[in-house]
């Protein structure tokens, strides 16, 4: 698509999207609520008229085609089932309709419960199935329309917490089963990171970035994206530049004064720039050799595995969140407790006044 924009009356809501979609790409659209993403979606199903730009799909423009000739099916959050057809019949209806023979309809449906494990509920009606068993009825439905794109409309959102994560598995074994194209909507960027090949990050309408789960995450272009993708999220912490060197810079922090040194190419940066520095929890250490914080532990929550640390820092609204691995002591740590906080060079981000984030460098001992 390029240029796709949507407005109701005066108020813009998508503007000026450009985005390509492979063939056999699992794509998510992820973002706050109210940032357009059902409405992109929407628009790519032609369920809403787009008042700008060109949206094709297979290589054939699709701004002037009816939904139902657009080859795609689309799976609401709702499920959107009909109470009184048992789920058979849910499954068939659209066939029918399209006045497909009976035999081939009989193959397509049975062909999808079995995909979906619901072959032996093809009998009971909507109100006696659970949750994750109408949501699966909701996919076979599309699934026997073999359509060249799936769409999901946050799926998941009406399942308790365990079913979401069998549900993400199902989704992500459906997609390696069928190959097809599938957009997926979601606010969880956890859902996102899990399921995409590819992540589309939107705000306010407008395309932030698009890349792979570990893209976005080892390099988020702007303040909204690292703060967005990565859970716990990023802590942020204001400075300013105080040196600037081939590769790295040196930032003070406000509040504290304490000056860190990052990793980060500098290109077109200067010594007294206002500059964000942003640190993933799982990346602080306790104690190490440089970039030291001296901080009192506020509150701990141990998860067993994992142990949450929450650090104030002079200069800060939030306390910094720390994650530390359960073991190596991380299970004993105190409220009321002094911690030196190691803040490693190569794990830092540096985001300009702008939000940009300055490149970093590749920090390989971090990747594993
Ligand atoms: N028919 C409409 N008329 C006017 N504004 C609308 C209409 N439909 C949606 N909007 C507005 O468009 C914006 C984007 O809505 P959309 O549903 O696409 O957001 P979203 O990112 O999917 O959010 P959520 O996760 O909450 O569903 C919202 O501010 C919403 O209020």
């Amino acid at each position: 698509m390029t240029g796709v924009e949507k407005a109701y009356g005066d108020i813009r809501i998508l503007h000026g999207i450009d985005l390509e979609i492979r063939d056999g790409e699992f794509m998510v659209f992820v973002g706050p609520s109210g940032c357009g993403k059902s409405t992109l979606l929407r628009s790519i199903a032609g369920l809403e008229e787009i008042t700008g730009g060109t949206l094709s799909i297979g290589g054939r423009v699709v701004n002037d085609v009816p939904p139902a000739e657009r080859g795609i099916a689309m799976v609401f959050q709702s499920y959107a089932l009909y109470p009184h057809m048992n789920l058979f019949d849910n499954m068939a209806f659209g066939l029918k309709l399209a006045k497909v023979p009976k035999a081939e309809i009989e193959t397509a449906v049975r062909n999808a419960a079995k995909i979906l494990h619901i072959e032996h509920l093809l009998d009971r009606k909507p109100k006696d199935l659970s949750g994750g068993q109408r949501q699966r009825v909701a996919i076979g439905r599309a699934i026997v329309r073999k359509p060249e794109v799936f769409l999901f409309d946050e799926p998941l959102s009406n399942l308790d917490a365990a079913l979401r994560v069998r549900m993400r598995y199902e989704f992500a074994k459906l997609h390696e089963d069928l190959k097809t194209t599938m957009i997926y909507v979601t606010h969880d960027q956890v859902e996102a990171m899990t399921l995409a090949d590819r992540i589309v990050v939107l705000s306010a309408g407008k395309v932030e970035q698009v890349g792979s789960p570990l893209e976005l995450y080892e390099h988020p272009r702007n303040v909204f994206v690292a703060g967005f993708i990565g859970s716990p999220k990023m802590n942020f912490v204001a400075g300013e530049l105080v040196a600037v060197a081939p590769g790295q810079v040196s930032v003070k922090l406000a509040g504290s004064g304490v000056v860190l040194r990052a990793l980060v190419d500098a290109a077109d940066s200067r010594v007294g720039d206002a500059v964000t520095v942003g640190v993933r929890p799982e990346h602080i250490r306790q104690g190490g050799p440089d970039n030291l914080l001296q901080s009192t532990v506020a509150f701990v929550e141990s998860l067993g595995g994992l142990t949450f640390a929450y650090c104030p820092y002079p200069g800060l609204e939030e306390p910094l969140t720390c994650q530390f691995e359960g073991r190596n002591g991380a299970d004993r740590l105190r409220s009321g407790q002094a911690l030196d906080l190691h803040l490693p060079a190569e794990a830092l981000y540096v985001f300009n006044a702008q939000g940009l984030a300055l490149r970093r460098l590749a920090a390989p001992e971090l990747a594993s």
